[in-house]
C-alpha cells in the first residue's frame, strides 16, 4: 500500500537580538515567503486528497451498484469464445447466440477464451464461474458398472419384475418389441416414500444390462443461472449417447417437474425451461438407441401431468414400504454377511417393524451390529436387534426417522 508523502516541515523564525532592524525585517520577509510556499503546498495536497476521496466515493458507488445488480437480477451463462482488441466474443448457453461484449472493468484482465462466465441482460460479463467440467461432475453420478443386483433388493419383487420388463427387455431384446410391433415404454417413473429401493432398482437394471448408470438429482438441475439447468439436461442425454447402453436416472424429478405455480419469479421460469428441455429430449427419444430413462419421486402428487404423457414417463411403478414378509427378506439381505446368533427370529422381528422402509431396516441391522461390537462380541444376538430397535424408535420421537412420516404420493 502506498503511503502519502510526509507533510512539509513547519518553517521557523529565528530572530537574533543582535540583528539590525533591516536584518530582522529581511528575516521576517523570508519567513513569510516560506510560510506562503508551505501553505500553497498544503493547499495542493488537500485538493489532491479531496480528488482522491471523490474517486473512492465513485468506486464505492460503482461497487454498490454492481453488488445490487448481482443480487437482484438473473444472470445468464455463456462461454468465452475469443478475447479480441475490440472486446470479448461470448456464446450464450441455451440459444448458442454469439455476442461481442465487454467484461466489467474488474474482470477485464482475467477473462480468457474457454472460460465459463455469467452475463447480465446487456451481455456484459459479471462473474467468472467455476470450471464447467467440475460443476457437471458434481451434478452427475456416472457408474460404469453399479454393484447392485436384483438379489440385493427385498420385498418389492413385483416392482423388480415390472422394471425388468420395462427397462431390461427393451435393452436386451429390442428386436422382440419390433417384431411384435409395440413401442417399449419411453420412461419409467418410480414413486413412493424415501428409502424404499428406487435408486437400487435403477442401479440393478443398469448392472444386469451392462449399461452405464448415469444419475442426476433433480435438485441439481434447479440451478442459479439461467440456461444452466437446460444445458445440464442436454449434457445428460449427450453423455448417455456417448456411453450407450446407458440408464439415465433422474432422482427427485419433482424438483424440475412440479405443477406450475402461479408465481412468476425468474427462478420459476428457469425451472420451467429446464423441464421443457427435459420434455424435448424425451420427445426426441425414439432415435436415441440403447438408452433407457428412469426417474424417481417421493412427491407424485406434485408432478406436472405434462411429464406423464405418452412418450414421456409413460410407465408408472409404485414402490411402497415393504410388508412384513418383505421386511423379513430385507433383514436377511442386510445381515447376509453378519454373524447372527440362533436366537434371532427375523420373521417374528419383522412383524414389529411396521412402517419401516428398506433404508430404515438397513440402518437397524448396522446398529445391531454396532451393539455387538461395543460389547466385544462377534455374534449379533436378538438382544442387539431389540436394542437397535429401541434406539431407532427413540430417535424417531425427536426426528422424522425411521420413516414414519406421511408422504403424499
Ligand atoms: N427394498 C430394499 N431392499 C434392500 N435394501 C433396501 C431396500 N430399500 C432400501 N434399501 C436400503 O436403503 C438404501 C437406500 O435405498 P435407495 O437409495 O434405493 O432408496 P430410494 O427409494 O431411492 O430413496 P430416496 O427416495 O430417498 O432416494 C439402500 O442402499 C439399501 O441399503
Amino acid at each position: 500500500m502506498s503511503r502519502s508523502p510526509s507533510l512539509p516541515e513547519r518553517p521557523r523564525l529565528d530572530l537574533d537580538p543582535e540583528m539590525s532592524e533591516a536584518e530582522r525585517l529581511s528575516a521576517i520577509r523570508q519567513h513569510f515567503e516560506r510560510l506562503v510556499a508551505v501553505n500553497d503546498e498544503l493547499d495542493d495536497r488537500l485538493s489532491e486528497a479531496l480528488d482522491r476521496r471523490e474517486e473512492l466515493k465513485d468506486e464505492v458507488e460503482q461497487l454498490k451498484d454492481r453488488n445490487e445488480a448481482l443480487k437482484t437480477s438473473s444472470l445468464y451463462v455463456a462461454t468465452v469464445e475469443e478475447v479480441t482488441d475490440d472486446g470479448v466474443v461470448i456464446k450464450q448457453h441455451g440459444n448458442n447466440q454469439e455476442v461481442l461484449t465487454d467484461a466489467s472493468p474488474h474482470l477485464d484482465a482475467e477473462v480468457e477464451s474457454g472460460d465459463r462466465v455469467a452475463i447480465n441482460d446487456s451481455f456484459a460479463i459479471q462473474t467468472l464461474l467455476d470450471d464447467e467440467t467440475d460443476s457437471r461432475a458434481q451434478a452427475m453420478e456416472v457408474d460404469g458398472s453399479p454393484e447392485v443386483r436384483y438379489e440385493d433388493i427385498g420385498g418389492i419383487d413385483e416392482q423388480v419384475r415390472e422394471v425388468r420388463e420395462a427397462v431390461e427387455d427393451p435393452l436386451k431384446n429390442p428386436e422382440m418389441f419390433e417384431e411384435v410391433g409395440v413401442d417399449p415404454p419411453s420412461g419409467v417413473l418410480l414413486y413412493g416414500p424415501p428409502g424404499t429401493g428406487k435408486t437400487m432398482l435403477a442401479k440393478a437394471v443398469a448392472n444386469e444390462t451392462d449399461a452405464t448408470f448415469i444419475k442426476m438429482a433433480g435438485s441439481e438441475l434447479v440451478r442459479k443461472f439461467i440456461g444452466e439447468g437446460s444445458r445440464l439436461v442436454r449434457d445428460l442425454f449427450e453423455l448417455a449417447a456417448d456411453r450407450e447402453p446407458a440408464v439415465i436416472f433422474i432422482d427427485e424429478i419433482d424438483a424440475v417437474a412440479s405443477k406450475r405455480t402461479d408465481s412468476k419469479t425468474s427462478g420459476d421460469a428457469e425451472v420451467q425451461r429446464t423441464m421443457m428441455q427435459l420434455l424435448s429430449e424425451m420427445d426426441g427419444f425414439d432415435d436415441r438407441g440403447e438408452i433407457r430413462i428412469m426417474a424417481a419421486t417421493n412427491r407424485f402428487d406434485m408432478l406436472d401431468e405434462a411429464i406423464l404423457r405418452p412418450g414421456r414417463f409413460d410407465r408408472l411403478i409404485e414402490v411402497p414400504k415393504p410388508a412384513a414378509e418383505g421386511r423379513e427378506k430385507i433383514l436377511e439381505i442386510h445381515t447376509r454377511d453378519m454373524n447372527v446368533a440362533d436366537d434371532v427370529d427375523f420373521a417374528d422381528f419383522a412383524e414389529k417393524l411396521e412402517d419401516y422402509s428398506g433404508a430404515d431396516i438397513a440402518s437397524l441391522a448396522t446398529e445391531a451390529g454396532m451393539f455387538a461390537i461395543r460389547d466385544e462380541r462377534t455374534e449379533v444376538t436378538r438382544a442387539d436387534f431389540e436394542a437397535a430397535y429401541e434406539k431407532l424408535e427413540s430417535t424417531d420421537e425427536t426426528t422424522t426417522l425411521p420413516g414414519h412420516t406421511d408422504y403424499q404420493y
